[in-house]
């Protein structure tokens, strides 16, 4: 945790002072945001130093290309993900690399993330997107739309993961385990946010005393739910929780035990909703902005679906929606939910930059401001265009340059997941919604572990069929096949153009 660095020096934004370092000049509600706004001028490397806590960043494509080398470097563990462990424990967005319960439970779960696994869960996607449009249908006036994707990523998620329905659509306030859920999570944030202030221990013990019925509700009403599976009479393996209890590793035979599956649910639940459900806001924010992207991708879905508004598409259709992957891809760029990963080099090494790092130093990338380097993105690097995922404007562009998933090993494993799910509800909801947002609206981002617009909504009118058939289906790209050779090992379209290069981990 120390990351000193041996001594080294990196460029700080100027009004350090003694004690606090460069603390002052961070916005506590939004720490990324004002962590960008500071490395303005800094160079592709700069450091932040908060009490005894020195945080180092990686803002240049051509250095955090350089940290994606697997041979090199691997995942490290920022304050941030080391407080996360009170929570999350060995789960896999949180484990060191060489604890045994990752490579156990990556094996285990890969096989929840097949082309066939996602087949069984594209219906249970499509419930839970149907029963979002039953609430707008019955309403009048405009949505959150933040609050209202991430209701749906959640129950998607929980749905497919453990098979639990949290009734998200039903009731007038959510779950109890929701609030619970993020109760726990911001109480270990902050413990990890204290880490390096003088009296941080005694503070820890406070929060840990408030927070304490939170994390006890959260974790008996997991254990109860992995409790009533194991003891279920019959097997039921089509979720990951029936994953994790019935099937031993193919080679060793080995399982994971509760208290790992209770982390691993935790994990999914955490990592599974409010990175999709940010993406999902972020590409209707982009979508409502701009007619012409939106005139596009309402062809698109029109030409797929055809005039019934109550159409769903097919699991094979979803990977036609080529110009709404882009407009995804293009948001993810802008704004990627996940917005940081840390890298730590195997053995230590020297930097392109000259600066020594060794395994116990770690540096933190902020894709942000790596997807906006003008070295790569060229100088309109801010402007929001979908046609930069375009195959012909793809082809060439440097490799590792384009992380939203995370990168190596530990990248995202529910990449392929979170992908088909909000293509899924976008073409559903541009198929059957005229969307308006409010032209006086700008862009606020509220950051929890992730990424979200706030205060946006959107103003939906129904299509009637007449005006689906009338839109020009001249403005609609044709849907093309994916040469069988560009498909990927779990049998997915894996860029916006459809047929994967290869070059997105
Ligand atoms: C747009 C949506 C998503 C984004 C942007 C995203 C982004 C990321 C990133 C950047 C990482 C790497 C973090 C690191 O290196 O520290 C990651 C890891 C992970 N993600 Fe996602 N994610 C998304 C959706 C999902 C979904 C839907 C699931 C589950 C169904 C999921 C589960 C995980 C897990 C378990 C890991 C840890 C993998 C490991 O270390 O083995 N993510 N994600």
């Amino acid at each position: 945790m120390r990351n000193d660095w041996s001594g080294q020096t990196f460029p700080h934004p100027s009004g350090r002072r003694p004690i606090v370092g460069d603390a002052l000049g961070a916005e506590v509600r939004a720490p990324l945001q004002s962590t960008m706004r500071r490395a303005e001028g800094l160079g592709p490397i700069f450091e932040l130093q908060v009490f005894d806590q020195k945080f180092v960043f990686v803002t240049g494509a051509e250095l955090a290309a350089e940290l994606a080398d697997e041979s090199r470097f691997a995942k490290g563990l920022s304050p941030a993900l080391v407080a996360l462990r009170e929570f999350a424990g060995q789960g896999l967005f949180t484990a060191y690399n060489d604890e045994t319960n990752w490579a156990l439970a990556h094996d285990l779960l890969r096989p929840a993330f097949t082309k066939a696994a996602m087949q069984r869960y594209h219906p249970v996607m499509l419930a839970a997107a149907q029963e979002l449009f039953d609430t707008w249908d019955g309403r009048e006036g405009s949505v959150d739309v933040s609050a209202d994707m991430t209701k749906l990523t959640m129950e998607t998620i929980s749905r497919t993961a453990f098979s639990t329905d949290f009734g998200s659509f039903s009731r007038a306030e959510p779950h109890p385990f929701i609030p619970a859920m993020i109760a726990a999570l911001k109480a270990g944030q902050r413990k990890g946010s204290l880490n390096a202030m003088p009296g941080a221990g005694l503070m820890a013990k406070r929060i840990d005393k408030k927070n304490a019925h939170h994390q006890a509700y959260v974790d008996s009403l997991l254990d109860g739910i992995i409790a009533e599976r194991r003891n279920a009479s019959e097997p039921d393996d089509s979720d990951l929780l029936g994953i994790m209890l019935h099937t031993p590793h193919p080679e060793t035979g080995e399982r994971l035990d509760d208290l790992n599956i209770r982390h691993q649910i935790l994990t999914f639940l955490v990592a599974g909703h409010e990175t999709t459900s940010g993406a999902l806001s972020f590409a209707l924010y982009y979508l409502s902005r701009d007619p012409a992207v939106l005139a596009k991708a309402q062809a698109e879905v029109d030409q797929v679906l055809g005039p019934d508004r109550d159409a769903e598409p097919t699991f094979e259709q979803v990977a036609k929606f080529r110009y709404l992957r882009r407009v995804l891809d293009e948001g993810l760029r802008l704004w990627p939910t996940a917005p940081a990963f840390t890298r730590s080099p195997r053995e230590t090494t020297v930097l392109s930059t000259g600066h020594t790092m060794r395994p116990e130093d770690w540096a933190i990338v902020i894709l942000p401001l790596m997807h906006r380097d003008p070295a790569v993105w060229g100088d309109d690097a801010d402007a929001f265009d979908p046609d930069r995922f375009l195959p012909e404007n793809s082809r060439g562009r440097k490799p590792h340059s384009y992380k939203p998933f995370g990168t190596g090993e530990r990248s995202c494993i529910g990449r392929q997941f979170a992908l088909h799910e909000a293509i899924l509800v976008l073409a559903r909801m541009l198929h059957r919604y005229d969307i308006a947002g409010d032209p006086a609206y700008e862009l606020q981002i509220a950051e929890r572990l992730t990424l979200m617009p706030t205060g946006f909504e959107l103003s939906l009118t129904p299509r009637t069929p007449s005006v689906v058939a009338s839109v020009d289906e001249a403005q609609a790209e044709p849907s093309e096949v994916c040469p069988a050779s560009s498909i990927d090992q779990s049998g997915f379209h894996a860029t916006s153009h459809g047929c994967p290069s290869g070059s997105a981990k």
